[in-house]
C-alpha cells in the first residue's frame, strides 16, 4: 500500500506539556514512513527546533527502543516567541526551504492553533496528533498522556489514602488539568475519593467552602472517625489548596492535609492504552500525508481512529463526561446517600 508515492520529506515535532506515549507517536510516525519509503525529520524543542532550524534525521535505530518511555525524545517546550509573526515566517522558511512536505505536531491545543499560525506561510501540509495529560482537546475520546497520568494520580492517591485511614485525617489532594476537569474528575472516581471540586462543579470559594465543610462533617458524623479525600483540580482555588486547608480551618476548625501531586503526573512509563493509541495515531497520521491531507487531526473515537478537521477540534471546547460528573455529585455521594437511607 502506498508504496508508489513519492518520496516525501516528513517532519515531526513535539510541543507543549510532555506526556507519557508521545515517544510511542513518535516510533510509529518513524516506523511507518520509513516503511513507506520517506525520509524523517525530528524537529527538537517543540516549535523553537521550527525557528531554530534545529533537527535530526530520524532513522529506525533512534526509535526502536522509546516505547516504554516517558517524556519525549524530540524534548519539548513553550515557546513564547512562536506568538510573534516573524517567528512564525522564519519557521515555515525553513520547512519550506528543507521541502518539508509534512509536519506532524504531538501536542495539546495550544500547540494546534501554533499550526494554524503556521499555515499561513507554510507551503506543505499539517497533521495534529493529540499529546497532553489533561484531555482537553475535542474530537478525540482521549488524548495520548491521559490514560497513564490518571494511572498515576491514582498509584499515589492510593498510598495517600493508606496514612490517610491510619490518622483518621482529611486530606486534600491537588490534580493537574490546567483549566479542565479531565483529570480530577476520572482521578476523583477511580481513588473513591469522598469529594471532588473541579471546575465543572464549582460555583464560587464562598458557596463552595460552605459545602465542602458540611460534607466534611457529615461524612465525619455518619461513619465516625475515617480518612476524608477530596480530589481537587489545580488553578480552582484562589490561592491553591494550601489556602483551602486554611479556610477550612478558619471557617470549621476542620484541619486538612494538602497533597500537590505535580509534576509526578506527567512522567513515567505510559500505560498499554497510550502506547497502543499513539502507535495507531501515529500510523494514521503518515497515511494522512501520503494521502496529501492537511490541516486535520488524528483522533480516535469509540476505538475507531478518526480524522478531525483543525479548525474544529480547537473551536470547540471539549466538556468532560455528564455521566461521571452526576454519579460522582449525587450517586456516589456520601450526603445524598444519607439524605435517601436516612443514615
Ligand atoms: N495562539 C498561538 N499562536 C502561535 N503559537 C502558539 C499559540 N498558542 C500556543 N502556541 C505554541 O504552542 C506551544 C504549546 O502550547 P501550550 O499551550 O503551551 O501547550 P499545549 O500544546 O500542550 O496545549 C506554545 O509554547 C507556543 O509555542
Ligand atoms: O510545565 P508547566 O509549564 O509548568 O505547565 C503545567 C501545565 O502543563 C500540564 O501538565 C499539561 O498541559 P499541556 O499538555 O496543555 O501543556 C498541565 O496539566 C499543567 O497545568
Amino acid at each position: 500500500m502506498n508504496n508508489k508515492s513519492p518520496v516525501k520529506n516528513i517532519a515531526i515535532l513535539t510541543s507543549g506539556g510532555d506526556a507519557p506515549g508521545m515517544n510511542a507517536a513518535i516510533r510509529s510516525c518513524t516506523l511507518a514512513a520509513l516503511h513507506y519509503g520517506h525520509n524523517v525529520f525530528g524537529f527538537l524543542h517543540g516549535f523553537k527546533g521550527l525557528i531554530n532550524n534545529d533537527f535530526i534525521r530520524l532513522e529506525e535505530q533512534h526509535v526502536r527502543d522509546i516505547i516504554h518511555c516517558g517524556g519525549t525524545m524530540l524534548k519539548s517546550a513553550r515557546c513564547h516567541e512562536f506568538h510573534d509573526e516573524a517567528n512564525q515566517q522564519i519557521a515555515a522558511n525553513n520547512l519550506n526551504k528543507l521541502k518539508i512536505d509534512g509536519l506532524i505536531v504531538i501536542g495539546g491545543d495550544g500547540s494546534f492553533f501554533g499550526m494554524l499560525a503556521l499555515d499561513k506561510y507554510y507551503n506543505g501540509q499539517l497533521i495534529a496528533i493529540p499529546g497532553t495529560i489533561d484531555n482537553d482537546v475535542d474530537g478525540t475520546d482521549h488524548t495520548i498522556g491521559f490514560a497513564t497520568a490518571v494511572n498515576t494520580a491514582i498509584d499515589a492517591i492510593d498510598k495517600i489514602r493508606d496514612t490517610a485511614d491510619a490518622f483518621e485525617r482529611v486530606f486534600v489532594i491537588e490534580v493537574m488539568g490546567r483549566h479542565s476537569g479531565f483529570l480530577a474528575l476520572n482521578v476523583g472516581i477511580a481513588s473513591g475519593a469522598e469529594q471532588v471540586i473541579t471546575f465543572e462543579n464549582f460555583k464560587n470559594p464562598g458557596v463552595e467552602l460552605q459545602k465542602i465543610a458540611e460534607h466534611i462533617k457529615l461524612s465525619k458524623q455518619k461513619r465516625g472517625a475515617s480518612s476524608y479525600l477530596i480530589v481537587a483540580a489545580e488553578n480552582l482555588w484562589p490561592q491553591g489548596i494550601e489556602q483551602l486547608c486554611i479556610d477550612l480551618q478558619n471557617y470549621a476548625n476542620i484541619k486538612c492535609t494538602p497533597c500537590i501531586l505535580g509534576y509526578i503526573q506527567r512522567g513515567g512509563s505510559p500505560v498499554p492504552k497510550d502506547r497502543i493509541m499513539a502507535t495507531k495515531m501515529g500510523v494514521a497520521a503518515i497515511d494522512a500525508v501520503i494521502a496529501n491531507k492537511s490541516m486535520i487531526m488524528i483522533g480516535e473515537v469509540s476505538s475507531k481512529t478518526v480524522e478531525v478537521n483543525l479548525e474544529q477540534a480547537v473551536k470547540h471546547r471539549k466538556q468532560v463526561n455528564g455521566d461521571l460528573l452526576m454519579a460522582q455529585n449525587s450517586i456516589l455521594d456520601i450526603a445524598e446517600l444519607a439524605k435517601i437511607n436516612k443514615l
